[in-house]
C-alpha cells in the first residue's frame, strides 16, 4: 500500500489562456484530515476534479492512493466525492432513498445498503429521512449528501466545502464526525472558513494557483492571521474614518482591530442607519487584506 494518500508532480492545468494549477508539486499522508483553502478562482475545484479522475491535467503527473491517474477505475473504487453543485434529477427520493441508492450503485447488497443508509441517517441526525430530498431547504440537502458520501467506506474522500448551508451545530457535529472517520481513511475537504480548518484539519494547504503553504493549521493561523477575526459587512458606502476597508463586490468590509474598535464602529453606523452585519474573517479575507500575498 502506498504510504502517500495523494502525491503530484508538476501538476499543471491550462484552461486555454486561464492558467489554473501552476506545477504543483505535494503529498499528503494516510489517515488524516487536509484542508485545501484558497480565495475563489484559486483552482481548489479544479483539483479536485483531475484528482477524481472527472478531469485531465495539461501536464505533470499525479497518484491517488498510488495509482497513477491513468488508473481511474482502481481509483474511482476506492474514493468518495462530495462535489460542489447536485443534480436536481434525484430530488423525489427521501434522504433515507437516497442514500440507500447511492450505496447499492456502489456494490452493497440490499440489506447493507439498507443497514448502513438507517446508520447514516441516525448518525448525522436528520430526522427529516422520510421527506422527499425536492421539499428540504438547502443546508438539510447538504446534510444529506454529506452523510451519503461518508455512508460509503471510502479510502479517501473528497468534499468540497461539505459545511456550506449547514448551521453552527450541524457543522460542529459532521466535524466529529468527519474526526472518526481519520481514524481509518482520509479526508481531503476545501472550505473558506478559517475556524473550521482550524478545528477540524490536521494539515492545511494554502493554494493560489501554486502552493503558498503547507501545514499544520496553526502554522498558517500563526503565519497570516490578525489576533482579531471579526469584520463588519456594509451594504451600502459610508465614511469609517481610520479603519481598514475593503470593496469586495457589492459589499465593503470594513477591519477593526479589536472588541471596542467593533463596538464603536457599529454604534456609529446604527446612529447613521448605515445597514451591516457582522461576520468572522474567512480566508478571502487573508487575500483582500494581502497578508497571504507574500
Ligand atoms: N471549465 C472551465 N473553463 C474555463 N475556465 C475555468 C473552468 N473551470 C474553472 N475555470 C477557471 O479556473 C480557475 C480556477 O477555478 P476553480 O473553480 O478551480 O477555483 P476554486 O478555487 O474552486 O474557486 P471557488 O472557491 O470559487 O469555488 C478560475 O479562474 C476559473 O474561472
Amino acid at each position: 500500500m502506498a504510504n502517500h494518500a495523494i502525491k503530484t508532480h508538476r501538476l499543471t492545468k491550462r484552461y486555454g489562456a486561464t492558467l489554473a494549477l501552476d506545477s504543483l508539486s505535494f503529498s499528503v499522508g494516510r489517515n488524516r484530515i487536509i484542508g485545501l483553502i484558497g480565495p475563489n478562482g484559486a483552482g481548489k475545484t479544479t483539483l479536485i476534479k483531475i484528482l477524481t479522475t472527472q478531469l485531465k491535467p495539461t501536464s505533470g503527473e499525479a497518484y491517488v492512493l498510488g495509482y497513477e491517474l491513468e488508473k481511474s477505475i482502481e481509483i474511482r473504487k476506492r474514493i468518495s466525492l462530495l462535489p460542489q453543485e447536485v443534480k436536481a434529477h434525484f430530488y423525489t427520493l427521501t434522504p433515507f432513498e437516497y442514500i440507500y441508492h447511492y450505496l447499492r450503485m456502489r456494490g452493497l447488497k440490499r440489506g447493507e445498503a439498507k443497514e448502513k443508509a438507517r446508520e447514516a441517517v441516525r448518525e448525522f441526525n436528520i430526522n427529516y429521512a422520510d421527506k422527499l430530498m425536492v421539499e428540504l431547504s438547502g443546508g438539510m440537502v447538504r446534510k444529506a449528501l454529506v452523510a451519503m458520501i461518508l455512508s460509503f467506506n471510502a479510502e479517501l474522500y473528497f468534499l468540497d466545502e461539505p459545511t456550506v448551508g449547514l448551521d453552527p451545530s450541524a457543522r460542529f457535529e459532521l466535524w466529529q464526525i468527519l474526526r472518526e472517520k481519520a481514524k481509518s481513511s482520509t479526508i481531503f475537504l476545501t472550505s473558506h472558513y478559517i475556524d473550521e480548518v482550524s478545528k477540524v484539519c490536521d494539515e492545511v494547504i494554502l493554494l493560489n494557483k501554486q502552493i503558498l503553504l503547507q501545514g499544520k493549521p496553526e502554522e498558517i493561523v500563526k503565519h497570516y492571521l490578525p489576533r482579531f477575526r471579526k469584520k463588519v459587512v456594509l451594504f451600502e458606502y459610508a465614511d469609517v474614518g481610520e479603519y481598514a476597508v475593503k470593496k469586495a463586490g457589492k459589499y465593503i468590509f470594513v477591519y477593526p482591530q479589536n472588541e471596542s474598535e467593533l463596538e464603536e464602529l457599529t454604534k456609529s453606523l446604527i446612529s447613521r442607519g448605515v445597514p451591516f452585519k457582522i461576520e468572522e474573517l474567512t480566508i478571502e479575507d487573508l487575500f483582500l487584506l494581502g497578508w497571504a500575498n507574500d
